[in-house]
């Protein structure tokens, strides 16, 4: 998929975006503005239930490709490209060969989850893990996968003790790439979140190292969000500029929505939805299961975030129109919506994948309460789009708990082009939901981030006259109507949790 725009400058940055289902790449001018983009969708791999795997082949093709079409275009238009910056899917490991580049197994991704009984039987030692590194013991996160392939991939556990593999997330695995081997490094965002990372130190822990049992010397070197990660070389790419810009894709859109200060909140409404709070320069534990992670390292200074994460999104209406077949567009959703009334009665609790945060179910299942004769499409639509509203609202309620409260909401993601959803969500939230103009945020972060390190950019501050607003929801409902709404939601949270 392609889509041009007639440039409106002669430099530019490009900020490749290696995700979950796809690899895109943006071309950006220094107003934050889209000249050509390209995305490459690719395949996904589940060898067994539970198991899901990328082909790195795969995530790097995707990425070159998608690079070198929008390289190709800035080439043609006479516009210099600067600097790259990338952005990318979290927790998925890579474990490949130092010399040769050769992967020892498939990327195993984060929604993988062979590592849970390995998990579960350790819980003894989760609250260390989470003191160190802000995070919990679940197979979500890189390191109980990278001891998987050290301890099921023959041969692998051998040649790690003699240095011959090394271990990358996604950002480190294309730096590698792109730099044809001489740069093994990540950044601290990509770092917090592979369960090995002190966040407090800002350094890989021994003590987590020997606890799962994996070679120090296989970890990447641990860079700035904004920081020099050596040159393209040209036999990646035909392109020799610096790769100036690394933070995981949560992260980058964080800073692509300009959330700098504490009480910046943003979520992105995806296939699942990931929603930060920026609460400052001291990590914040969360009394609420939320996990505290690196929210970017700028210039010396690094900001934490709370983060909660909710599996399925989008993935709820994907379900709606693919799986039972009830809607015909996930755009339909809206108008099927409008033509409720707050009584409809209908309450789906979207456990589709386990519920993520604040329960942590990984056993949890989807469940719907409060279906009659008179139950049709448009309560299935409107009960999954009320869904991920609660489901926010259950997150910024624990992380106001836990630290700042949030300002406003800054949304992204695909869902978000929907304006009911917009809506519920301020109504639910009471705050105002802002909808930015560029909704390729986590793209535009990673751009910003580059940009600031070749000096586009002064600083943070200079960054937000760009921020241009498309569309500002601010709450409108009634209390009674509210709180009989999320009264209702609670009780039906409980039942799912009651019925595992
Ligand atoms: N108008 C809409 N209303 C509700 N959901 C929508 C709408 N448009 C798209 N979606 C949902 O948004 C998701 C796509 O968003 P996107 O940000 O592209 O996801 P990802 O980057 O995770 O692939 C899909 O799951 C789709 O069901
Ligand atoms: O690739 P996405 O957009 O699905 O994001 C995945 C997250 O980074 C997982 O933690």
């Amino acid at each position: 998929m392609s889509n041009a725009k007639t440039p409106t400058t002669h430099q530019a940055i490009i900020a490749i975006d290696q995700g979950t289902t796809s690899s895109r790449a943006i071309l950006f001018n220094q107003h934050g503005e889209q000249l050509h983009s390209y995305q490459q969708e690719f395949t996904q791999h589940f060898p067994q239930s539970g198991w899901v795997e990328h082909d790195p082949q795969d995530i790097l093709n995707t990425s070159l490709i998608a690079t070198k079409t929008v390289m190709e275009y800035a080439q043609a238009n006479s516009i210099e490209v600067l600097a790259v910056g990338i952005t990318n899917q979290r927790e998925t490991t890579l474990v490949w060969h130092k010399e040769t580049g050769e992967p020892v197994y498939n990327a195993i991704v984060w929604q993988d989850r062979r590592t849970s009984a390995f998990c579960a039987e350790n819980q003894e030692y989760a609250e260390c893990i989470t003191a160190k590194t802000g995070l919990l013991l679940d197979p979500y996160f890189s390191a109980s996968k990278i001891a998987w392939i050290l301890n099921n991939v023959e041969g692998a556990r051998a040649q790690a003790d003699y240095g011959e593999l090394i271990f990358g997330t996604v950002d480190t695995f294309l730096i590698w790439h792109l730099t044809a081997g001489k740069v093994h490094a990540t950044d601290t965002t990509n770092a917090s979140r592979t369960n090995l990372f002190n966040i407090h130190t800002l350094d890989w822990d021994s003590e987590l190292l020997e606890w799962y049992d994996i070679p120090a010397k296989m970890l990447p070197e641990v860079k700035e969000s904004a920081d020099d990660y050596g040159m393209t070389s040209t036999t990646a790419l035909p392109l020799n500029v610096p790769i100036a810009g690394v933070a995981g894709d949560q992260q980058a859109a964080l800073f692509g929505q300009c959330c700098f200060t504490p009480g910046g909140f943003k979520a992105t409404y995806g296939t699942g939805c990931f929603a930060l709070l920026n609460t400052g320069t001291e990590p914040q534990k969360s009394n609420h299961q939320m996990l505290t992670t690196v929210g970017y390292t700028l210039h010396g200074e690094t900001y934490y975030a709370l983060e909660g994460s909710i599996f399925t999104a989008g993935a709820n209406i994907q379900w709606l129109r693919d799986g039972i077949k009830v809607i015909k567009s996930a755009s339909a959703t809206k108008a099927l919506a409008e033509s409720l009334e707050y009584d409809h009665g209908v309450v789906l609790v979207p456990g589709f994948a386990g519920l993520g945060a604040p329960h942590w179910e990984a056993d949890a299942r989807a469940a719907i309460y409060g279906m009659s004769r008179g139950t049709t499409e448009a309560h299935f639509a409107r009960a999954a789009l009320e869904a991920v509203c609660y489901q926010t609202y259950d997150l910024l309620t624990a992380m106001s708990a836990d630290s700042v409260s949030a300002e406003a909401v800054w949304v992204d993601g695909g869902m978000v082009g929907n304006d009911w959803l917009c809506q519920f969500l301020a109504d639910m939230l009471q705050v105002a939901v802002l909808r930015p103009k560029t909704m390729e945020s986590t793209a535009l972060g990673v751009m910003y981030l580059a940009g600031l390190q070749v000096g586009w950019y002064k600083d943070t501050q200079s960054l937000q006259q760009y921020k241009v607003v498309d569309k500002k929801f601010t709450p409108q409902l009634d209390d009674t109507t509210r709180s009989m709404l999320l009264t209702r939601w609670q009780k039906a949270v409980a039942a799912t949790l009651a019925f595992i």
